[in-house]
């Protein structure tokens, strides 16, 4: 069974995201996100990370600019796109969550199998009629992230980094051409934190898939992504590898200095 997707590419020009008009939280971003490898996105509190993560799915809508998502030939404008055909192409973005946005009373393979409603026809998705392949595919992304004999436990039996690792699973059963992380590893302890950067960076290499990680903590950040863009203000002011980043930059995207000592 195929269980992996052609690889999206990104291309976000002019985004600007207002919620108060004429208060831009995101004043006219560029970036470029393709290839394989994990894009940690970090900056203070406030300046617009997880915005920019859920425009780029259209769990917000952006006030302007553009967000192109090139995959298998196409070209999708996630901007511009509405009803049947923005949900159609939210299929290509697999997303993970801080909370995990799991159903707490359903099974893990009922959380899992979730993630392809956006798969099936109205009607089969309200009879919950999922394809033998669907199943296979859960049981082989339970062993992949390492919960292989929890099929059948119910997601508030779990601890948060398995409820996580449920989160991804479900993601990774849309085939996602692209991978979003909001935070993923907020709720967790150090330990499990890495765990769960280190899984998304796998799983994006392992498929040839960007993976997109809004993060706080600047050394996991450092350790796990093959990119990292800074933000400030609502603008990108670092875009390079985790080498180049000084100290210097993380004064700029941070501000002071006695919060690096
Ligand atoms: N739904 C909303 N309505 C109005 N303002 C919002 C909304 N969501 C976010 N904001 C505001 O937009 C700004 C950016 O928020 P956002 O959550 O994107 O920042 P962030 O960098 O992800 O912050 P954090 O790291 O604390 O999560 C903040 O000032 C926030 O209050």
């Amino acid at each position: 069974m195929n269980t992996t997707a052609p690889a999206g590419s990104l291309h976000i020009q002019g985004l600007v995201k207002e919620y108060r008009p004429g208060v831009p939280v995101l004043k006219s971003i560029d970036l470029k996100i393709d290839g394989t490898g994990l894009t940690s996105i970090i900056g203070p509190s406030g300046t617009g990370k997880s915005t920019l993560i859920r425009c780029i799915n259209r769990l917000v809508d952006p006030t302007a600019g553009a967000i192109w998502l090139d995959v298998g030939g196409q070209r999708l404008d996630m901007a511009q796109l509405e009803g049947a055909a923005l949900r159609h192409s939210r299929r290509h973005i697999g997303m993970v969550f801080q909370e995990y946005n799991l159903v707490e009373r359903l099974t893990v393979m009922e959380n899992l199998l979730t993630g392809r409603l956006g798969y099936l026809s109205a009607w089969k998705a309200w009879r919950r009629k999922f394809a033998p392949e669907d199943f296979e595919r859960a049981y082989q992304l339970l062993d992949v992230v390492g919960l292989g004999s929890f099929a059948n436990q119910r997601a508030d039996a779990l601890s948060g980094g398995q409820r996580q690792r449920v989160g991804i699973a479900r993601a990774l059963m849309q085939q996602p051409a692209l991978l979003l992380a909001d935070e993923p590893t907020s709720s967790l302890d150090p330990k499990t934190s890495v765990e769960i950067i280190q899984l998304l960076g796998d799983q994006g290499r392992e498929r040839g898939i960007p993976v997109i990680v809004n993060i706080h903590d600047v050394e996991l950040a450092r350790r796990h992504s093959d990119r990292i863009v800074g933000m400030t203000g609502g603008h990108v002011v670092y875009d390079g590898p985790p080498a180049g980043l000084t100290d210097d930059h993380l004064q700029t995207i941070y501000g002071g200095q006695a919060w690096m000592q």
